[in-house]
């Protein structure tokens, strides 16, 4: 189960060693620092465990990341003027680091445990601990130093060793300690270890290993056998059929590979946040001989050039852009953490889109998300707060890749505010900070609202004076083969005559007998409707509204500003709230509802 879905918190020690570990520079305040202190990194949860009080002594690290969270202390001060003291956007504290765990907190609650750095934590519920579970195998004397990290108290990092010559021989001396604090985190630590290794090594011997561990395997076993006669309506089926994926990507091939790879798998990978491996597989083994060309383009690019690439994926509607785009994102995913001890979390590739419902199709973010860019906004640049721009470094400072797609939609002023933005958190001045970009779409589809197609100069920043980052680095890649099914085949085949301004007589005749008119008895009210204004949508809905006979519901936005806040600076709050829903990202006061309608 994802764990951003799980009703427990979760939090992530980096456990690697000291002079691995990635950290935050402080922001204005390194500007105060003594000019030969050291002092220049934010505060992290390893830390803040070594500042810990003589009260909290005797535990561990693994019990004071998974209990304890930081606090900032919210001075109660006298509201001199409108506005004057509402809360800011940037908090001017040492906690950068955990943006999400910090909460505010009155000055002399008991509950509070001051740390001799000054920082103030607070217990809270307990959350499930994750750390980088270094491979005793591989990797032994990390794996041992890591135990003794987080599962021994400790003050001072460098002496987790103590006297002894190795973190082995140190192990051996608290092993049961160890053991005892590691069973209240990892319940079954060992048998999970055992059959992750059973399945490494998946042999004929053990194949019934899998009916332990995974019930559903026999349900599993029957989608893999819809997706295994795809394949073999494939005209070219050797060739798609032998084309191992594993070994482009340093993935071992396994029994089950061969099994599957013949039609007979029994397979399942039981990994989190990316598909499985065996679907993944079967999807790269459909592609087509142009899918699979800008496939392995893209990895070689990511595997062997040390420079960017500036690829625009693009083809008319149904030849693949999607499914492609799926399995180079799956491809990347996998080799970005092929390594022992690489965090599953960090984002080296972004999936994004321009709008809302783009990003929701792929599963990925929007670009104004994603880049923290303003909505409503002038699409001139501005430059994060340090402390803003920190937060994101943490977030994408690893990004290797963003792939954007209905990339029609996106103007040429956002794009140059992507452009920007990435130099930023990359700290580097080249086109898109050194980032790789795959930008998918096709330009005679939908085009962007309020700003330029992205091919012309944008008239922000300097535009018409700059180069355009469109025109000067993206290549075109073009997908041609149409692989919709059946009927409809013909409908796309006709769009994309349309596409060009190819259409047909016939198609125009075609189009024409499914014109259908609200009068007509026929008339599907629940087809999606596309209309071109917000006026009219807005009086198609109250028409639907009425003339629904089920139970109906409108419900009133109220806005409340919760919190221990002054009620002056409460009423300041509420009086900059928005009122219209062109303001508010389209929530508007009043909402309506029926049972059978839908959104
Ligand atoms: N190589 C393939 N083998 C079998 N089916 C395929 C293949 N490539 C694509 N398809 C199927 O064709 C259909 C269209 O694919 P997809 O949605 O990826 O195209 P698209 O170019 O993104 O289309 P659009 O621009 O309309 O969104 C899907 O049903 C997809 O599963």
């Amino acid at each position: 189960m994802s764990l951003r879905r799980a009703s427990l918190g979760f939090v992530f020690v980096n456990t690697s060693p000291p002079e691995e570990r990635p950290f935050i520079l402080k922001g204005l305040e390194l500007l105060q620092l003594p000019e030969d202190s050291t002092e220049i990194q934010c505060g992290n949860i390893i830390k803040r465990y070594s500042y810990r009080p003589f009260l909290l002594k005797d535990i561990c690290l693994a019990d004071f990341a998974s209990n304890f969270d930081t606090v900032k202390i919210y001075k109660k001060a006298k509201p001199k003027g409108k506005g004057k003291d509402l809360p800011e956007d940037n908090d001017d504290d040492n906690f950068e680091d955990d943006p999400y765990d910090t909460d505010d907190h009155d000055e002399g609650n008991a509950s509070l445990v001051k740390l001799t750095n000054g920082d103030t934590i607070r217990k809270r519920k307990k959350k499930i601990l994750r750390y980088v579970h270094y491979n005793i195998e591989k990797d032994c004397e990390n794996y041992y130093r890591e135990q003794l990290m987080l599962f021994c108290p400790w003050y001072t990092e460098n002496k987790i060793i103590g006297k002894c010559q190795s973190f082995e021989e140190r192990y051996e001396e608290v092993k049961d300690d160890v053991h005892q604090k590691k069973g209240e985190y990892e319940q079954n630590a060992e048998e999970i270890a055992r059959a992750e290794n059973n399945i490494q090594n998946f042999d004929s011997d053990n194949e019934d290993a899998y009916t332990d561990i995974a019930t559903c395997i026999q349900h599993l076993n029957n989608n893999d056998a819809d997706i295994v006669e795809i394949i073999d309506q494939n005209n070219n089926e050797d060739l798609y059929v032998n084309y191992d994926i594993g070994q482009n990507l340093g993935i071992r091939q396994t029994k089950a590979d061969v099994d599957l790879a013949s039609g007979n798998d029994n397979h399942e990978e039981l990994l989190i946040n990316r598909m499985a491996d065996m679907e993944y597989r079967k999807l790269v083994q459909s592609f087509n001989t142009k899918q699979r060309e800008i496939f392995l383009h893209i990895l070689k690019s990511v595997k062997t050039l040390n420079d960017h690439f500036f690829i625009f994926l693009s083809g008319g509607a149904g030849v693949g852009k999607t499914k492609v785009t799926r399995g180079i994102y799956q491809a990347l995913q996998r080799w970005f953490t092929r390594r022992p001890g690489d965090n599953p979390d960090t984002k080296y590739i972004l999936l994004t889109a321009p709008t809302g419902k783009a990003a929701y199709l792929i599963k990925g973010s929007t670009i104004h998300s994603a880049f923290k860019i303003p909505a409503n906004q002038s699409l001139t640049y501005k430059s994060l707060t340090s402390d803003k721009l920190n937060t994101l470094r943490k977030d994408l400072g690893h990004l290797q890749v963003v792939i954007i797609d209905e990339v029609s939609m996106l103007g040429c002023n956002m794009m140059n505010y992507i452009n920007f933005r990435l130099q930023d958190i990359m700290s580097i001045r080249k086109p898109f900070g050194g980032v790789s970009i795959l930008a998918v779409g096709d330009l005679f589809q939908l085009q962007p609202v309020k700003d330029g197609w992205i091919f012309l100069h944008c008239k922000k920043d300097y535009g018409l004076l700059a180069s355009n980052v469109w025109k000067d680095n993206f290549k075109i890649f073009e997908l041609t083969q149409m692989m919709r099914q059946k009927d409809d085949q013909q409908f796309a085949e006709l769009l994309n005559r349309m596409r060009e301004g190819k259409q047909t007589e016939n198609d125009i005749k075609i189009l024409k007998e499914r014109t259908i008119n609200t009068a007509d008895q026929n008339y599907p009210y629940s087809s999606t409707h596309i209309i071109y204004n917000n006026h009219d949508v807005n009086s198609y809905n109250d028409k639907m509204f009425d003339l629904v006979k089920f139970t109906k519901i409108t419900s009133h936005a109220s806005d409340t500003v919760i919190g221990d806040i002054p009620d002056s600076i409460k009423h300041d709050i509420l009086a900059r709230a928005p009122h219209k829903a062109g303001d508010a990202m389209g929530l508007g006061k009043v909402f309506k509802t029926a049972v059978s309608l839908k959104n």
